[in-house]
């Protein structure tokens, strides 16, 4: 992994909104087209901010999410509220988006349907994912129900994920689909999450699932 640390925050967010914003329009140079997939949570909010207002060929750009709680669209927790309030937003409201959540049904009933809308769409192009302090990325939680098919390399593009940890029921791109983006970058802020990340390390994926994820991550931090 190739860790790389900011004197703050908002040069941070900066700093990747720009580097993601080049390498969407080096893919966009070459192939005409570029795929771009984020996390929700806390953290990726200002660098979304910025990265909706850069001068990109958005119309060729295809954006979905790593995760989704499974809540309606209009609550404070929903991922995908905030890609929608942050991201496709100003000029990036051009990008095509493609959703991994429906307000009906269960993450089990929606799943075959989702994943068709995706499926097109792969290789992901510009890989961005966040990080829990216990070590999970996307909605691959350490000791959630499905995690170890969610890190095979024979899993499905999407699977539901429950975990003690995550609140309500998930759903997720599994690990198959994110190793294989092309570039991949994680952001993460703040001592306790570095620290975890230098603990994830040292144990396997089941224990911290970021962890199939490292050796081919640049990771941005500031504290
Ligand atoms: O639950 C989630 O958590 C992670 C990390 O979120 P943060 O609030 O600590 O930034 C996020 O990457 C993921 O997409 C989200 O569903």
């Amino acid at each position: 992994m190739n860790f790389n640390e900011y004197p703050d925050r908002e040069f941070l967010y900066l700093q990747l909104a720009n580097r993601i914003a080049s390498e969407l329009g080096d893919f966009l140079r070459r192939e005409g087209r570029a795929t771009l997939c984020v996390p929700g949570g806390t953290t990726p909010g200002p660098v979304f901010d910025t990265l909706s207002g850069v001068d990109l060929d958005w119309a060729n750009v295809t954006v979905f999410l790593n995760d989704e709680r499974w809540v309606p669209e209009d609550h404070a927790r929903s991922n995908t509220r905030l890609l929608k309030r942050r991201l496709l937003t100003g000029r990036a409201a051009a990008a095509t988006y493609i959703p991994i959540h429906s307000d009906n049904g269960t993450p089990e009933e929606a799943l075959e349907h989702l994943a068709e809308g995706l499926e097109p769409h792969l290789p992901i192009s510009v890989l961005l994912l966040g990080m829990g302090v216990d070590m999970h990325t996307a909605s691959l939680f350490p000791g959630a129900d499905r995690l170890e098919e969610g890190l095979s390399d024979k899993a499905p593009l999407l699977l539901p994920m429950r975990a003690e940890g995550a609140g309500e029921p998930r759903i997720t791109l599994t690990a198959r689909p994110l190793k294989q983006a092309i570039s991949t970058h994680l952001l993460i802020t703040g001592p306790d999450k570095r620290e975890a990340l230098h603990r994830a390390e040292k144990l396997t994926p089941m224990e911290a699932p970021i962890r199939a994820f490292l050796a081919d991550t640049t990771v941005h931090w500031a504290e």
